[in-house]
């Protein structure tokens, strides 16, 4: 049964076509790429699915739910957590106070929202930084931060958009391993926008290829990255660096 079903979407900006009639679905417990060349539009359809923005055309629909026009905050009690390119955590405040921000989204009670931070901050292995400001970690924390703001909010869909990016090979599979242990063990459904194929091809069970806004292949990892179309979206190279 899909999670996520995404039908026609399509958005506009000054005459540009940055969505155009995307349709895909992801399925509960599933952990699905969304890949694509620069500019392909892969960061509006998160922004469409996670309310940052309204499509022009087009729906989304969660647990059977529509979530086409909700604003980003009902979108995320609804059940869809996201990160962000540009990472932005509260620099000042606390790594614990930061995803307790997040948890408050799930929960009014403080001291709750607390032990959901403090569960998360481990899974991220993070608690040995709790108490820092943000401002003090360094790029791969400050990048784990950011999945445990969007986690603590109690996500059924966790939108990860380049979460890899500026990452050291065994930083990368590290994150590599705590998302599949999340996704195992909670059964956690995610979908990733990543350039970092090291990362893609480790975790996405299906890819799914937008250029200039249309989807253009979806399909098994390794058929995928294999398919004429893609390789040429990618000017005849590989799908990414
Ligand atoms: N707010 C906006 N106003 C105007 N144009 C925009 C806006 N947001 C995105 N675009 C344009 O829409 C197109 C798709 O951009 P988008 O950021 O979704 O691509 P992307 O696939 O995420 O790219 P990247 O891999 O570089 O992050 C681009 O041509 C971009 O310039």
């Amino acid at each position: 049964m899909a999670l996520l079903e995404v039908e026609g979407l399509t958005k506009s900006f000054r005459g540009l076509k940055a969505v155009d009639r995307a349709s895909f679905a992801v399925e509960a417990g599933a952990i699905v790429a969304l890949i694509g060349p620069n500019g392909a539009g892969k960061t509006t359809c998160f922004n469409l699915i996670a309310g940052a923005i309204r499509p022009d055309a087009g729906t989304v629909t969660l647990d059977g739910r529509p979530l086409t026009g909700l604003a980003a905050d009902q979108a995320c009690r609804a059940g869809i957590g996201r990160t962000f390119q540009v990472v932005k955590p509260f620099a000042q405040l606390s790594v614990l106070d930061n995803v307790t921000v997040g948890a408050l989204r799930a929960t009014a009670d403080v001291a709750t929202a607390r032990r959901e931070a403090a569960r998360v901050l481990r899974l991220l292995h993070l608690d040995g930084k709790a108490m820092a400001p943000a401002h003090t970690l360094t790029l791969p924390e400050r990048k784990r931060l950011e999945v445990a703001r969007a986690l603590a909010t109690g996500p059924k869909l966790l939108l990860l958009d380049e979460v890899m990016a500026g990452l050291r090979p065994t930083e990368i599979d590290e994150m590599v391993e705590v998302f599949r242990r999340l996704n195992r063990e909670t059964g956690l459904t995610i979908l990733l926008v990543e350039h970092v194929m090291r990362a893609v091809m480790a975790l996405a069970q299906r890819i799914i290829v937008l250029h200039h806004g249309e989807i253009i292949a979806s399909g098994a990892p390794e058929a995928v990255v294999r398919d004429p179309a893609v390789l040429a979206s990618y000017l005849g190279g590989a799908p990414a660096e």
